[in-house]
């Protein structure tokens, strides 16, 4: 397909690293650094009408470009022809989380509890921005290496609603007489909109540390449908009997279905099972490496910029004026 003859100018394409249902990932190299980027392909046929697919991908492309997160894939660069999005992104050489997690057949509990703490933090942060992922899943969870101990990022905000406050505070401002009894349960207020993220990382979790999925059709007679209505799932004791009793807890807590009864993300994150010290100096190494080595970088720049003041006031002191 032709690429977009900016996109080849500053990048070349080179062999494809991923597919996804709707395109694929393509290795890339910037012409002029040679620095490598992932190069996601959206063909925009794929999406179910055009109308949809405009206004989806609009948003889509607006909260890849607003998100600034450790957790949350960034975009450097973006491109779109008559048929396709091209999204440049930075290299995740871990690739997806769902080939780390077939792999080896399940991870151990220290390393899922790792990803499951980062992928907590990426989607308190998109809550806290009044965004909903919507489609969490173990081929939406990137890794930025290949070593067990690794950063972790959310990307495919395909699915994704940027909640729309106003809106409702707008018709509730109107006479309430035509409303429907759901504008004013918890069906439309962010609470439960925010909670079907929660449930999805239940699920992440329980493939983390089970290696197979809570709800699937080989599952005794019912369809997954009816499993996942029921909340109905099954911890086999084969692959579970070296999991803990709390990582068992945050799993149950998140797999409810009622989801005013559903743990929250900020419960979650308060969790007896996340309060792992060792486990929380590690993400943060890797999600805020700049603060690393402690005091002594951090001292280094203070000095150096009391240092910048200091002569800064000194020169102020003669009437000059620093712009
Ligand atoms: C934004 C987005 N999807 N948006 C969308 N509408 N999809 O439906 C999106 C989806 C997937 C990815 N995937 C990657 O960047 C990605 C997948 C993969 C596999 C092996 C190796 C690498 N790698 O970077 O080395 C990979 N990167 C990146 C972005």
């Amino acid at each position: 397909s032709s690429l977009p003859r900016d996109l080849q100018e500053k990048y070349l394409l080179t062999r494809r690293i991923g597919i996804g249902v709707c395109g694929e990932v393509r290795l890339a190299f910037e012409r002029s650094t040679c620095r490598k980027f992932a190069v996601k392909i959206i063909n925009k046929k794929n999406f179910q009408s055009e109308g949809t697919a405009t206004r989806n991908a609009k948003t889509e492309i607006e909260i890849l470009q607003r998100v600034d997160h450790p957790c949350l894939i960034k975009t450097e660069d973006f491109y779109q022809t008559e048929e396709s999005f091209y999204i440049v992104l930075e290299l995740m050489e871990g690739g997806e989380l769902f080939h780390r997690v077939k792999s080896k057949q399940q991870l151990n509990e220290s390393v899922a509890k790792l990803y499951f703490y980062q992928m907590l933090r990426a989607v308190q942060y998109l809550h806290s921005n009044g965004i909903i992922h919507r489609d969490l899943k173990p081929e939406n969870i990137l890794l930025s290496s290949q070593d067990d101990v690794c950063l972790i990022k959310v990307t495919d905000f395909n699915q994704s609603r940027i909640l729309e406050e106003a809106v409702l505070m707008r018709t509730l401002c109107g006479t309430p007489s035509y409303l429907a009894p759901e504008v004013f349960t918890h069906a439309s207020t962010t609470g439960y909109g925010l909670a079907v993220d929660a449930w999805s990382l239940g699920v992440l979790l329980f493939v983390c540390l089970g290696g197979y999925p809570p709800f699937h059709e080989s599952f005794g007679h019912q369809s997954v449908t009816d499993q996942i209505i029921r909340g109905e799932f099954t911890m086999v004791q084969s692959k579970w009997k070296s999991v803990s009793d709390q990582a068992k807890d945050v799993v149950r807590k998140l797999l409810v279905v009622d989801p005013m009864k559903r743990m929250s993300i900020e419960e979650a994150l308060q969790h007896p099972w996340l309060q792992d010290q060792k486990m929380l100096e590690t993400a943060h190494r890797l999600m805020y490496p700049s603060a690393e080595g402690g005091g002594a970088a951090a001292a280094m720049e203070v000095e150096s910029t009391s240092g910048r003041n200091l002569r800064k006031r000194g020169r102020e002191g003669d009437g000059e004026e620093q712009h």
